[in-house]
């Protein structure tokens, strides 16, 4: 489904990413359409980081396409990563200087600030250094820091992969939210309860390679594919 003025469906094309002569990502064709949240999903080393960042526009695929729905993608989308990167300044700060380069005046980036701090249970916080905050309010921060940018696409690269059980859901809780608003969500994960919380559909990757891509409520019960039923089995893939 294509909306007007939307930037999905988002195709990647046959795309490989290699080093060296080593194929880390081999021949990934995935289309992503508005709606479902999609978790992606594989041992570490999987491949998950190095597709999202292609998507992402961070990476260039060493062979295959990445192509949007419209032409200047980046506008609207924006990627959170595993470890937070904060500038050394406030948290509002923070979040003033993104909307600073994405051209809004200061009065607009002030209101769109406050909205996102409040929705995000970080107004109390909104005056500390960045820095000095908990990594998982950081985290939290820098969701709020994307969120403000209004993105249609917000890729998360294993956003909780460093923080303890109570900042995973607050994370997650924040996820559910954005999603509710209308931005879709693209995630990678190796968690296997965080995909089963969050999922509506799940691709699994394993050593750089698409083993399938099935909507969660199937995955969980009866994936298609011998790795994710190795993985969901605890196995370890090597
Ligand atoms: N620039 C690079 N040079 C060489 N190898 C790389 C490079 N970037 C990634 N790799 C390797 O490619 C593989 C896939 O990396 P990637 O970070 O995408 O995995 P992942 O699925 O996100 O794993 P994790 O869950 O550990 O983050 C890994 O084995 C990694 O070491």
């Amino acid at each position: 489904m294509t909306l007007p003025g939307s930037i999905l469906p988002l195709k990647l094309i046959d795309l490989t990413y290699a080093v060296d002569g080593q194929k880390l990502v081999q021949n990934l064709t995935l289309e992503f359409t508005q709606g479902p949240k999609t978790l992606i999903l594989g041992p570490n080393g999987a491949g998950k980081s190095l597709t999202l960042r292609m998507a992402h526009g961070l990476l260039k695929p060493t062979s295959g396409q990445v192509q949007w729905q419209q032409r200047h993608p980046q506008r609207h989308q924006a990627m959170v990563f595993q470890r937070p990167v904060m500038l050394r300044r406030s948290a509002a700060a923070n979040i003033d200087y993104a909307l600073g380069l994405k051209g809004l005046g200061k009065a607009e980036a002030a209101e769109l600030r406050n909205e996102v701090l409040a929705k995000t249970g970080l107004s109390g916080i909104a005056t500390r250094p960045a820095r000095v905050l908990s990594i998982g309010e950081q985290q939290r921060l820098a969701i709020a820091r994307a969120w403000a940018l209004r993105p249609q696409v917000l890729f998360l690269d294993e956003p909780t992969a460093s923080l303890d059980p109570k900042a995973t859901r607050a994370i997650e809780d924040l996820i559910e939210t954005i999603h509710a608003a209308g931005t879709k969500i693209i995630m990678s994960t190796h968690d296997m309860g965080q995909a089963k919380r969050l999922a509506d559909e799940i691709i699994f990757l394993n050593q750089g390679v698409l083993s399938e891509r099935t909507a969660a409520s199937d995955f969980f019960t009866s994936p298609h594919s011998a790795e994710g039923r190795a993985f969901l089995e605890g196995e370890l893939l090597l």
